[in-house]
C-alpha cells in the first residue's frame, strides 16, 4: 500500500494543539448539549482555493476560516463541490489522478499542499468519516484499535478502544461483544464504530461526509446527538445535504452554490434566519437545489 492509499481514519495522537490563542473570544454556549466553551480561533483556512478535475474546475477561489472545536456544516446542491472541499482538507483529492489544487490550505497555519507536508501524517491529525458506514471484517475491538497499532501506539490499547468507544457513544451497547464482527452491528453502531476508530488517536479534526445519510430517524438522530459532543473535544466539518440537520447540530454553516463558489460563511443561524445573499436564501427556502 502506498502512503496515499492509506485511509483518513489511520490516525495518530498528536501534539496538543486545542490550547486557545491568548486573546481570542470565549464564549460560553449553553445548548442542550450542555455548556461548552467555544473559542473563535481559526484551526482551518483555505485561500484562494480551487480545485480542478482534469480541465473542469470543481471549486472556485474560495476563501474560509473554520474555527476550532466547533461544528461547521457544508451544505449546497448536489454537483456544487461540497466533498471536493472536504477532501481537500486532509488531501483525499490527492488520490484523483486527475484532480488539482491552486491555492492554500491552511491547517493550524501552515499549508498542507507544502512539499514538506506528507498526506499520511496529515491524515492522521484530520480524521475522516465516509457517508456509508465501511466497518473493517474484523472485531469491534480490532476495529477501533487499528489506527493505533499500525502507528506503532499500543500501549494502553485497551483503555484507548475503551474511550474512544466511550466517545462515540457505543461503548454501553458493545461492551460485552467487543469481540464479535464489526460488521454484525447495525448501520447506526457500525457508523458510531467508524466514528470511534477515527477518534481512537485523538486527531484534532474529524471530516464527516454525509455520515447519517444511510440511517434510519433514530440512528440519525444519535450520531448527530454525538457530533455536538465532540465538537467538545475536536473540530468538526460535516457535509449534509440535509438543511435541518446543519440548523440543528453545526455552529457555522458554509453555503457553496453550483460552480464550487463559497457563496456564504456565517452563524448558522444568520445562514438560516437572516442570509445576505439572495440565493442563499432561494437555496434555503427550496426554491432550488
Ligand atoms: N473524481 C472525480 N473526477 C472528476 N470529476 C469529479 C470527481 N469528483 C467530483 N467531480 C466533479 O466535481 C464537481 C463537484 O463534485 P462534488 O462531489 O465535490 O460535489 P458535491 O457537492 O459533494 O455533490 P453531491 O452533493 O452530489 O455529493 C462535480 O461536477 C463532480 O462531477
Amino acid at each position: 500500500m502506498s502512503n496515499n492509499q492509506m485511509t483518513s481514519s489511520e490516525t495518530e495522537p498528536t501534539d496538543d494543539q486545542s490550547a486557545p490563542t491568548p486573546g481570542t473570544d470565549t464564549l460560553t454556549d449553553s445548548t442542550d448539549a450542555g455548556a461548552r466553551t467555544i473559542t473563535d480561533r481559526t484551526l482551518l483556512e483555505a485561500r484562494d482555493l480551487s480545485v480542478y478535475y482534469g480541465d473542469d474546475r470543481a471549486l472556485d477561489s474560495v476563501d474560509i476560516e473554520v474555527p476550532e472545536k466547533q461544528v461547521t456544516a457544508v451544505i449546497g446542491p448536489s454537483g456544487c463541490g461540497k466533498s471536493t472541499f472536504l477532501r481537500c482538507i486532509n488531501r483525499m483529492n490527492d488520490l484523483v489522478d486527475t484532480a488539482r489544487v491552486d491555492g492554500e490550505l491552511l491547517f493550524d497555519g501552515k499549508n498542507v499542499y507544502d512539499d514538506d507536508v506528507d498526506p499520511v501524517a496529515l491524515r492522521r491529525k484530520i480524521g475522516m468519516v465516509f457517508q456509508s458506514p465501511n466497518p473493517f471484517p474484523k472485531s469491534i475491538r480490532d476495529n477501533v484499535a487499528y489506527g493505533l497499532k499500525v502507528q506503532d501506539k499500543d500501549d494502553n490499547v485497551d483503555e484507548k478502544v475503551h474511550t474512544a468507544l466511550e466517545r462515540a457513544a457505543l461503548l454501553e451497547e458493545v461492551e460485552d461483544q467487543l469481540d464479535s464482527s464489526g460488521l454484525d452491528l447495525s448501520g447506526g453502531q457500525q457508523q458510531r464504530l467508524c466514528i470511534a476508530r477515527a477518534i481512537a488517536p485523538d486527531p484534532d479534526v474529524i471530516l464527516m461526509d454525509e455520515p447519517a445519510s444511510a440511517l434510519d430517524p433514530v440512528a440519525t438522530s444519535k450520531i448527530e446527538d454525538l457530533i455536538e459532543d465532540l465538537a467538545e473535544e475536536y473540530t468538526v466539518v460535516i457535509v449534509t445535504h440535509n438543511m435541518q440537520q446543519a440548523a440543528r447540530i453545526s455552529d457555522k454553516t458554509a453555503v457553496f452554490l453550483t460552480g464550487g463558489e463559497l457563496v456564504e460563511f456565517d452563524d448558522t443561524s444568520k445562514i438560516f434566519e437572516n442570509p445576505e445573499h439572495d440565493r442563499v436564501e432561494d437555496y434555503i427556502t427550496g426554491k432550488f437545489g
